[in-house]
């Protein structure tokens, strides 16, 4: 039984399984990396309640950090909705009633250059609220034709932007292009918080960001669509849609 799991066949093994091979233009070992971009922090010490309590079952936990991230992440997007001149609360229905949590485990890699633990894409839903583990990097955002690794800060979360977030400003907010690259040596771990509609939210451009020189750029259609698409056509239905994945702002 043992030997079927992924982390035990890591071990045993030296080289990567052809099936997990990517084609070389999108293999981390040939891709442009740029360690001296920083990402953008906001620091929410001071005004934040949000106070993580870990209680000691694991359900009541999941309870709990759902509830947080919750409240952080319609704090965020209370805060993008005012940017945008859209009414802070605008995101705080549909958009966002059906949350998901995964935990994420990339085992080490014996070929880290020729494969990846995800693929680029682009979240599908509206936001992302990413813990990562403290002493492992393996997270790269793509921004101005190179890879930056997303170094984790102690007590910090990464945000992304997703493409409903995309869709809904009409692309005046960009979903973040994303991979994860492995190591030969240590495993990492990682919870992703999706900030996720229900699956018949209708996403489209929203009509306060509509105006005569900023036509709608995206069709109409659900989440439940958008997702499906997502996870069959990947890049391709982005692209389908009008989307530049190469485009960072
Ligand atoms: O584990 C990570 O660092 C990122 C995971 C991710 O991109 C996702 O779950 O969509
Ligand atoms: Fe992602």
């Amino acid at each position: 039984m043992n030997n079927e799991l992924v982390s035990t066949w890591c071990k045993l093994s030296s080289s990567v399984p052809s099936s997990y091979v990517h084609p070389e233009d999108k293999r981390p070992a040939n891709s442009v990396i740029n360690t001296d971009e920083k990402i953008p922090v906001i620091d929410f010490s001071g005004q934040d309640r949000t106070e993580i309590i870990l209680l000691p079952l694991f359900s009541e936990v999941v309870g709990k950090y759902t509830q947080e991230l919750n409240k952080l992440g319609l704090k965020i997007l209370e805060l993008i909705a005012e940017g945008l001149g859209l009414d802070p609360e605008y995101f705080n229905g549909d958009f966002t009633a059906k949350p998901v949590v995964i935990s994420h485990h990339y085992p080490p890699c014996p070929e880290p250059g020729l494969t990846l633990g995800a693929s680029s894409h682009k979240d599908p839903n509206i936001l992302t609220i990413l813990l990562q583990q403290e002493d492992i990097i393996g997270l790269q955002v793509f921004k101005d034709g190179a890879w930056i690794p997303v170094q984790p800060i102690p007590g910090a979360f990464v945000v992304n932007m997703g493409f409903m977030l995309q869709m809904i400003t009409n692309g005046k907010l960009i979903g973040a292009l994303h991979r994860v690259v492995t190591n030969s040596t240590t495993s990492r771990h990682t919870i992703a918080y999706f900030m996720n509609p229900t699956e018949e939210c209708i996403v489209e451009p929203a009509k306060p960001v509509i105006t005569s020189t900023s036509p709608p750029k995206y069709r109409p259609l659900t989440f439940g669509e958008l997702k499906w698409n997502f996870v069959n056509k990947g890049p391709a239905f982005a692209a389908e849609l009008g989307d530049d994945f190469t485009k960072t702002s």
